[in-house]
């Protein structure tokens, strides 16, 4: 649905030049949600207003629905743009037009009859469940209220791609999340492929199928949010990812695992302990991987931290567990579970 081909940008600031973007491919599929994450100034409103041309890269090709729109005349353009709807962080409403008339003023753009606009909006305004409010003014309505407005004039020319940029970052968690399943309802319903940009994971976590991080104007991750949530591989990603699932033990953790180990070495069995932290998704999440290590390897287990999250309708769990026993047994165990598929990470602990 969406190509982008070795996109670069460069503004030109007052400093001299500023590269935005440089060198991005990306390839999103139709009736996808993709989301772009990353942190301030990383280039992730450069990038989405590339999509549609608000921003024309430098270098690069922008390909839409089958066209190329740096290759287009500005008519060509227009009608192009139709395709791709768009809604923003602070509404963008007109303050003195109705709820319908912000959601009809793109089809009154267009030359559109008012017949026809009755019969387009009416359905859209219920749709993002509005009807009741069509008289109101933006100065009367909530800031979840005016984002619905946001969406359903965004729908109102029946385009392929939804492009979000920060829609919910002026809004509280719960408005939020109400704002996001509505996208996500969009995305089901209507078939309409959405890009969100956003800084926050919790965002992508909700309803993103696909992630690509973005870090200084590159593309520095990519993949199933899933994947991304249980193996970041960036430095960037992890420190995205803490706000959720927390990638460092706490202090206390740490202090009781070096409290565990200065027991077993004064017990001068031979035994050795392992502080592991252990991710695992999907059916995996289910297992009774713990008791196995007990009862199949003969090792003790201290559960020191851990959380089970949902991310879309899959289960994903972390747990950190402080294993003692017999070092060869523990080797066994620790391969074992990686054999069936669990993500083990065998944490260093200062003695
Ligand atoms: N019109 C412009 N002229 C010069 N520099 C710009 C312009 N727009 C953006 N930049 C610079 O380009 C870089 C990327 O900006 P961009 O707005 O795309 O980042 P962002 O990830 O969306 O940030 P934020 O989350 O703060 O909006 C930043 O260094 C920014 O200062």
């Amino acid at each position: 649905m969406i190509d982008l081909r070795g996109i670069t940008q460069i503004y030109q600031g007052p400093q001299g030049p500023v590269e935005a973007l440089r060198g991005i491919d990306l390839h999103i599929t139709p009736g996808e949600v993709f989301g772009i994450i990353g942190r301030s100034g990383a280039g992730k409103s450069s990038l989405v207003r590339v999509i549609n041309l608000l921003n024309r890269p430098t270098k690069g090709e922008v390909f839409v629905a089958g066209r190329d729109l740096t290759k287009l005349n500005d008519a060509q353009l227009r009608e192009a743009r139709r395709d791709i709807g768009m809604v923003f962080q602070h509404f963008n409403l007109l303050s003195s037009r109705t709820v319908f008339d912000n959601a009809a003023l793109p089809l009154e753009l267009a030359g559109m009859g008012q017949a026809a606009i009755r019969e387009r909006v009416g359905p859209l305004l219920e749709l993002v469940g509005l009807s009741h409010l069509a008289d109101r003014y933006p100065a009367q309505i909530s800031g979840g209220q005016k984002q619905r407005v946001g969406i359903a004039r965004a729908l109102a020319s029946r385009p392929k791609v939804l492009l979000s940029d920060e829609a919910t970052s002026a809004l509280d968690p719960e408005t939020t999340r109400s704002i996001l399943d509505l996208l996500r309802q969009v995305n089901r319903e209507l078939g309409v492929t959405v890009v969100l940009i956003t800084h926050q994971m919790q965002v992508i976590k909700q309803i993103a199928d696909r992630v690509a991080v973005i870090e200084a104007g590159r593309i520095v991750e990519m993949g199933p949010v899933l994947d991304v949530f249980t193996r970041p591989q960036q430095a960037i990603t992890r420190s995205l990812i803490d706000e959720i699932v927390p990638q460092e033990l706490p202090a206390s953790v740490m202090d009781h695992v070096r409290h565990l180990s200065a027991q077993l070495r004064s017990a001068g069995q031979g035994d050795v302990g392992q502080l592991l932290r252990l991710s695992y998704s999907g059916e995996r999440a289910y297992q009774p991987i713990l008791s196995r290590l007990i009862r199949d390897h003969g090792l003790d287990l201290s559960i020191l931290h851990g959380q089970i999250d949902e991310i879309q309708d899959q289960t994903f769990g972390s747990l950190a567990v402080y294993a003692s026993g017999d070092g060869q047994r523990l080797a066994t165990a620790v391969a074992q579970l990686r054999e069936g598929g669990v993500l083990v990470e065998e944490v260093p602990s200062a003695q």
